[in-house]
Parts: structure tokens; sequence; C-alpha cells
């Protein structure tokens, strides 16, 4: 494919476990460089039916990035430039409720974010403030739901989600907090991937598959080889659930998710004070705001 071949609006950035997508008719994997350094991975770009759709694996097809290292930024800005629109992410978590059983899959509806090690905006040159009420789009989140509903799999239809810095696993005492917030899941790469997503006005949403209870219930049981053992069984799901989903993205309605226009009030910086070689840089996220 080159730059004149039709956009990729839908991409999917697979977590733990999930380093390919099956049902692809695969087109090419594209060796993209950023202003931000290299993604993950090359991206794979294939076709599901009559929909092109891109897939990432986030820490690396080897998984050689921990949560920390993942080159978030880049990740973003390869997908903005392919034509993504709509980004589906999957992700590992552990419960902190007692009725998210490991196996369950939950959908997000928020996010507490811990991290604090991580460049958290694709817009360091300028002063950018964008509205994240809702970090998980809406409409996306309903189709996410409509295809596990489909699949009849226990559901949790929302959620808090807490981003941890890691890569250790928490304290007992953090998990208690965590489970003192009312929040009902940890897991260590929904941010700062959700904010930048919107930075990038992209419609972002997660499908999470509960691993473990954390350390609050099971004090010897969250290990990796433990997560990797029910992401092992659960894989399959998430799989069928991706293949429903893909199909039922809204393409036409683009324009109803708040990310489509998530930087129109957002750039306090005005255009002449935007150093020359940041416009260049960012220019793929912010032209159609500074032309003219
Ligand atoms: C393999 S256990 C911890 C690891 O799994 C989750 O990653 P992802 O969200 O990419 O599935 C968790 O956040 C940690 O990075
Ligand atoms: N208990 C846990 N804490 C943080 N990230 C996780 N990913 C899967 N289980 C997790």
């Amino acid at each position: 494919m080159g730059t004149s071949d039709p956009r990729v609006p839908i991409a999917i950035i697979g977590g733990s476990g999930l380093y390919d997508l099956d049902g692809l008719e695969i087109l090419e994997e594209r060796t993209i460089e950023t202003p931000f350094g290299m993604p993950s991975a090359p991206i794979l770009i294939g076709q599901l039916g009559d929909r092109r759709v891109a897939f990432l694996p986030r820490h690396g097809k080897h998984h050689q990035f921990n949560p920390s290292t993942v080159p978030y930024r880049a990740n973003i800005w390869a997908l903005k430039s392919l034509g993504v629109f709509w980004v589906v992410t999957v992700s590992a978590v552990g419960s902190l409720q007692e009725d998210i059983v490991p196996g369950h899959v939950v959908i997000p509806d928020n996010i507490i974010d811990k991290t604090y090690r991580r460049a958290n905006t694709l817009f360091e040159e300028l002063a950018v403030h964008i509205n994240l009420t809702h970090p998980f789009d809406p409409m996306l989140r309903q189709v996410l739901i409509d295809a596990v509903r489909q699949e009849d799999l226990p559901l949790h239809e929302d959620g808090t989600y807490v981003c941890m810095e890691g890569p250790a696993f928490s304290t007992r005492a953090e998990s208690e907090l965590h489970r003192s917030w009312g929040a009902s899941l940890i897991g260590m790469t929904a941010m700062p991937e959700a904010r930048l997503a919107r930075e990038a006005e992209l419609c972002y949403a997660t499908i999470a598959l509960a691993t473990d209870y954390d350390c609050w219930k099971d004090e010897d049981e969250v290990d990796v080889t433990n997560v990797m053992a029910i992401l092992k069984q659960n894989i399959a799901n998430v799989r069928r659930i991706l293949q429903r989903v893909i199909p039922a993205i809204p393409l036409e309605r683009e324009e109803e998710c708040d990310a489509s226009r998530a930087l129109q009030y957002g750039i306090m910086t005005p255009k002449e004070a935007i150093p020359e070689e940041a416009r260049e840089k960012l220019g793929i996220f912010l032209d159609k705001y500074l032309e003219s």
C-alpha cells in the first residue's frame, strides 16, 4: 500500500497474550517511523470483509516493552498516519471486585491514572488541554458490549480502571486502597494510551479481561504465570469478540464521537507562537485547526 491507498479506519491494539489477529486477510506489514520514534512493532494491515483493519501488539511482537516503556506516542502517531479513527484495545486486568471473576470480560467506562513516569501528552511544545471526562467513547463501548453479549460471555458493562505504573504488581495496602476508591480493575497500560488517543482525536474503547483478583484476595496468586494461564484459557473468547466488533463499528458515525473534535476548544497557544518544528511534527493532529 502506498500513500494513495485507502485509509485504514479501525485499529486493534493487542495487550498481553494477544500478539496477532486472526480472520484477517493480511495485506501488508507496515514499518512506520514517527516523530516520537518507532511504534511497538510494524503494523499489520489486513482486511476483514470490506473493512481495513490495523493491528499493533502494544508490548511488541515478543512482549519486549514493559508498561512504562511502551512507545505510546509513536503508536498513536502511527495509527493516525494510517487514517485510523476507531481504536479498540485489549487488556489483561486484575479484578478489584468479588463479582468480577477471573475470565470475565469488562468494558470499562473510566480511568484513575496513577502513572508517573510516562510522557503524557503529544503536545510538549505548546499548551493543549483536552476534555477527558469520558476517556472511553460511549458509542464504541456499546459496540463492544453488544459483541460480548452476542458471545454470551460473563460481562460487566462498566467499571473504573486504575492504571498503575508497575511493572511490579500492587502491594496489599495499595490494592486495598484501590478497592476503597470503588474502582473495579487494576492494570498498567490504559494511561497514557487513552489520553493520547483523545488528544489525537481517535475514538477509543477497551475490552478488559480479568485475569486475577489482584492481591487483596489472592495473596500468592498474582504472578505472570497465573495471569498468562487465564489469558490462554480466555483469549479465544476475545478473538471471537473482535470478529464481531470489526464489522459492527458504525464507520459513518465518526462525527458523533466527541473525540472527533477533541482539540477544537483545547489549543491555548496561538498559531503564531507554535514553533515551526512543532507544526511539522504535530501537523497530523493540528493542521485542521491551524490552516487558513
Ligand atoms: C502480563 S501481566 C501484567 C501486564 O498485563 C497487562 O497489560 P495489557 O494491558 O497490555 O494487557 C497489564 O497492564 C500489565 O502490563
Ligand atoms: N493484578 C494486576 N495488576 C496490574 N496489572 C495487571 N494485569 C493483570 N493483572 C494485573
